[in-house]
C-alpha cells in the first residue's frame, strides 16, 4: 500500500520535476539541521562547558546559529514550493477527472449516482491534498530524522541504539496488523458519505413532491436510519484510526523507559560521557517525536490509498465508442436517416428496440409515436450516438454513423429534450450555448421564434437575467421554450424534438408547432410525441409498441388501414382542450368508447358528458395519494402522469408502475365504491383532467336503473 501511494504521488508530480526537485532539496537541508542539531550538545558539553573553553563555546554557537538560519530559510522555501506543488497537482487532477468525464459513455452517468461522481471531487481530491501535505512534510521529515538519528545513535552508543531498533519493531507492529481493517473501514465510510450526499441532493430536488405528498416525516425517518448506519461505521472508523495512533504511542512509552534506564546505567558505569548521554537523549527525543508523527502519516496513507483506488475506478469508466473521421457536411446535402435492422438493449436482460428498419428521406419530417416506454427516445439517442446499436446500424446519407466524426456531426444537430437543462449563467449565455459565436441579434431572433422573447424582455434584467439552480426561476414551459430557442439558433440541418412541447399550454403548443412547421423546411426533422394531433401533417409517422415498429405511413394512410395507430388516435380523438388550457370537453362518441359506458344510449351519454369537470394541475404535482378515499374518476385530456407505489426497498422509496397520457384514464374503481386508492399519481407535465364524481354519476344512474346494472357489472370485471 505504502509503495503504491508513493508511486502515485510521485506520478502526480512528474509534470513539475524542477519544482519537486527544489522542494526536496530545500526540505533535505532543513531536515539535516533538525536531525544533526542535537549532536551540538555533545561538542558543547564535552569540548566547551566541561573544559571551560569560551572561544570554542562562541564558535560552536556561531556555527549552529548560521546553519540554523540557512536551514530555516530552506524550510520556508520548501513550504512555498510545496504549496505550489499541491495546488498544481490538485488543479491537474481536477482537470483530468473533469475532462475524462466529458468523454465517458452516457450510460455510465445513468448507472452512477451523481453524488458518487461529486464525491471524487469533494472527498477524494481533498484527501489526496491532505496526504500530499502530510506525507511530503511530516512523513519525509520523520523518516529522515529517524534514519539520520539512528546512524548517529549507533555512533554514540551502539547497545542503546540496538534497543531502540527493537523497540521500533514493536511500535510499527500494531499499525501493520490493523492497517487492512482500517483501510476497509475507510472505504466503507467514504461510501456512506457518498450515499448521504446523494440522499441530500435527491431530497433538495424533490422538495415539492415531499411536501406535496406530506413525506417530510417519512424522509426524516429514512435519513435518520441512514445516519444510524453511518454513525456505526463512522464510530468504528474513528476507533480503529485512534488505535492506529494509540498503539505506537504506548509502545513508544515502553521503549522510552527502557532507554532512560539503560542510558543512565551506562553513564553510571562510565561507558558513556555526560555530553554523549545528553546528546543521545536529545536525539532520541527528537527521533521519538518523529516516530510519533510518522504514526499520523499512517492514517493519511490508509485514507489516501482508498481515494486513489476510487479515482482509478472513475478513470477506467468506459468512454464513448470510437468515432470515425468522415466530416459529412449536412448543409450541402440534406440528411437522410436510415435504421437498418437495429436492435438495442440497455441491460442484458431486455431488448428495448427490436429489429428496427426505417428510412427518413432527406428534408422530410418524421414522427415517432407509440406507447410510453416503447423506445422512441432511445431511437433519438441512437441518432445522437449516445449509444451504439447492439445489432444492425444507422446510416446518415448512406454513411454508417460510426464512420462519421461524432463532434462534427453533433454540431449539425439541434435537439430539444423532454427535460432541458439550463446552466448557471444568464439567459443570453444559455441560449447562445448552441452557437457561441452568435450575435445578440441572432439570439433575440431565435428567442422570438421560440416565443420566449416577450417574457424575457418583461424581466428587469432582460437577457442578462441569471438562471438559478438549473432553471428553478423559470416554469417548465419557459425552460422548454429556452431550449427550443437554443435549437433554433443553431439553424441545424437535423432537428430532433423529443416531446419538445410537452410542458407547454395549448396556445403556446399550437403556435410553437407552427414555428416548427416553418422550420422544418430545408431540414430533416425527427419529432417524438405522444400527442398525435400535433403530427398529422408529418411526411412519415412511425408507430412503436414495446420496442417494435408496428405501423408506419402518413396519418391518413394509417387511419384508413385501421392498425395500432388508429387505436391510439381513437383514444385521443374526441377529447378537446380550450386554447386557454382551462376547459376540456369529451364528445359522446369518445365517452361511448370508455369500457364501462360502451353500448349506452347516446342521450344518456350526453347527459353524463355534461357532468364532467375540468381540473388542471402543474407539472410535478400529486393528484392521488395512496390510502386516501377515492371518489373521483380521471380522464387525461392532456398531459402525462406517473403511477407509483410506495416501496421502502426501492432507491427512491417508490416504484413506477405506469405512465399514462392523453386519452388514458385512472381511478375508475372509485366510480363503483369508495375504497382507498392503491397507488400515488403525480403529474409529469402540466395536465388537464376531465373528472367525474361518483355521487354525480350515481344521480344519473339512479334515473336509468337498466344502465346502472351494466355499469356496475363492467366496473366489477375491471376491478377483478
Ligand atoms: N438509461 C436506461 N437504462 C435502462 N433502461 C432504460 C434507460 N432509458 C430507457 N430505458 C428503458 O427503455 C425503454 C424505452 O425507453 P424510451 O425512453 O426510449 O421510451 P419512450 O417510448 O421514449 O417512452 P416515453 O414516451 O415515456 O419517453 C423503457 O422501458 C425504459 O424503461
Amino acid at each position: 500500500m505504502v509503495l503504491t501511494v508513493i508511486r502515485h504521488l510521485l506520478s502526480y508530480m512528474r509534470a513539475y520535476k524542477p519544482l519537486a526537485a527544489f522542494f526536496f532539496l530545500a526540505l533535505l537541508l532543513d531536515l539535516a539541521f533538525l536531525s544533526l542539531a542535537p549532536l551540538s550538545f555533545k561538542v558543547l558539553i564535552d569540548k566547551a562547558i566541561i573544559p571551560q573553553d569560551i572561544d570554542y563555546f562562541v564558535l560552536i554557537l556561531l556555527v549552529v546559529g548560521i546553519s540554523g538560519l540557512i536551514c530555516m530559510s530552506a524550510g520556508v522555501a520548501s513550504d512555498y514550493a510545496l504549496a505550489k506543488l499541491t495546488a498544481r497537482v490538485q488543479k491537474d487532477l481536477r482537470q483530468r477527472l473533469f475532462e475524462h468525464m466529458q468523454h465517458v459513455n452516457i450510460g455510465f452517468f445513468q448507472k452512477t449516482r451523481s453524488s458518487e461522481l461529486l464525491s471524487y471531487f469533494s472527498v477524494d481530491l481533498p484527501s489526496i491534498e491532505r496526504a500530499m501535505n502530510s506525507i511530503l512534510t511530516i512523513g519525509i521529515q520523520s523518516v529522515t530524522v529517524v534514519v539520520i538519528s539512528t546512524a548517529v545513535l549507533f555512533y554514540l552508543q551502539w547497545s542503546m541504539a540496538v534497543a531502540i531498533l527493537l523497540g521500533a519493531v514493536l511500535i510499527f507492529l500494531g499499525p501493520y496488523l490493523l492497517g487492512r481493517r482500517a483501510q476497509a473501514m475507510n472505504v466503507l465510510h467514504k461510501e456512506q458519505l457518498e450515499i448521504m450526499i446523494g440522499d441530500l441532493q435527491e431530497n433538495i430536488k424533490a422538495q415539492k413532491v415531499i411536501k406535496g405528498f406530506n413525506l417530510q416525516h417519512a424522509m426524516t425517518n429514512k435519513f435518520t436510519s441512514r445516519l444510524q448506519t453511518m454513525f456505526l461505521i463512522h464510530y468504528r472508523k474513528n476507533v480503529i484510526n485512534a488505535q492506529l495512533e494509540r498503539l505506537p504511542m504506548v509502545s513508544l512509552l515502553l521503549v522510552n523507559l527502557t532507554i532512560i534506564g539503560l542510558g543512565s546505567y551506562l553513564a553510571l558505569r562510565g561507558h558513556i560521557t555526560l555530553g554523549a548521554l545528553v546528546a543521545f537523549f536529545t536525539m532520541y527525543t527528537s527521533m521519538g517525536n518523529s516516530v510519533f508523527n510518522l504514526t499520523f502519516t499512517i492514517t493519511a496513507f490508509t485514507d489516501v490509498s482508498v481515494s486513489i483506488e476510487r479515482m482509478q475506478k472513475l478513470m477506467q469508466a468506459p468512454l464513448e465508442a470510437a468515432d470515425g473521421s468522415y466530416m459529412e457536411h449536412l448543409q450541402e446535402q440534406l440528411p437522410e436517416i436510415r435504421f437498418a435492422d437495429v436492435s438495442f438493449k440497455y441491460t442484458e436482460d431486455r431488448d428495448v428496440l427490436k429489429k428496427i428498419d426505417l428510412h427518413i428521406p432527406p428534408g422530410s419530417t418524421a414522427a415517432f409515436v407509440g406507447s410510453s416506454g416503447s423506445g422512441k427516445s432511445t431511437l433519438v439517442q441512437l441518432i445522437l450516438g449516445f449509444y451504439e446499436p447492439g445489432e444492425g446500424h444507422i446510416e446518415i446519407n448512406r454513411h454508417r454513423l460510426e464512420t462519421l466524426n461524432r463532434g462534427y456531426f453533433r454540431e449539425q444537430i439541434g435537439v430539444v429534450f423532454q427535460e432541458n437543462f439550463l446552466f448557471n449563467g444568464t439567459i443570453l449565455d444559455n441560449i447562445r450555448i448552441s452557437k457561441p459565436e452568435a450575435s445578440t441579434e441572432e439570439v433575440i431572433e431565435a428567442a422570438k421564434k421560440a416565443e420566449i422573447h416577450d417574457y424575457i424582455t418583461s424581466l428587469p434584467a432582460r437577457y442578462e437575467t441569471v438562471v438559478l439552480d438549473e432553471g428553478a426561476n423559470f416554469s417548465g414551459g419557459q425552460r422548454q421554450r429556452l431550449a427550443i430557442a437554443r435549437a433554433i439558433l443553431r439553424n441545424p440541418p437535423i432537428l430532433l424534438l423529443d416531446e419538445a412541447t410537452s410542458a407547454l399550454d395549448p396556445i403556446s403548443e399550437a403556435s410553437i408547432n407552427r414555428t416548427f412547421e416553418e422550420l422544418s423546411k430545408n431540414r430533416t426533422v425527427v419529432t417524438v410525441t405522444h400527442r398525435l394531433s400535433s403530427i398529422t401533417g408529418a411526411d412519415s409517422i412511425f408507430v412503436f409498441d414495446q420496442g417494435r415498429l408496428v405501423d408506419s405511413g402518413t396519418h391518413q394512410e394509417m387511419l384508413h388501414n385501421g392498425g395500432y395507430y388508429k387505436e391510439l388516435w381513437d383514444k385521443q380523438n374526441g377529447l378537446s382542450v380550450s386554447l386557454s388550457g382551462q376547459e376540456a370537453e369529451i364528445d359522446g362518441e369518445r365517452l361511448a368508447r370508455l369500457p364501462f359506458f360502451r353500448g349506452i344510449d347516446m342521450d344518456v351519454l350526453k347527459e353524463i358528458k355534461g357532468l364532467f369537470n375540468t381540473e388542471t394541475f402543474a407539472a410535478g404535482q400529486p393528484v392521488i395519494h395512496a390510502g386516501e378515499q377515492g371518489e373521483k374518476f380521471y380522464l387525461i385530456a392532456r398531459g402525462r402522469v406517473e403511477i407509483t407505489k410506495h416501496d421502502p426497498a426501492a432507491e427512491e422509496g417508490k416504484v413506477r408502475l405506469a405512465i399514462l397520457e392523453d386519452g388514458d384514464h385512472f381511478g375508475e374503481i372509485a366510480l363503483l365504491e369508495n375504497i382507498p386508492r392503491t397507488a400515488d399519481v403525480t403529474t409529469i407535465t402540466p395536465c388537464v383532467f376531465l373528472t367525474l364524481q361518483r355521487k354525480v354519476l350515481y344521480y344519473v344512474l339512479s334515473k336509468y336503473p337498466e344502465i346502472d346494472t351494466r355499469v356496475r357489472q363492467t366496473l366489477k370485471e375491471r376491478k377483478n
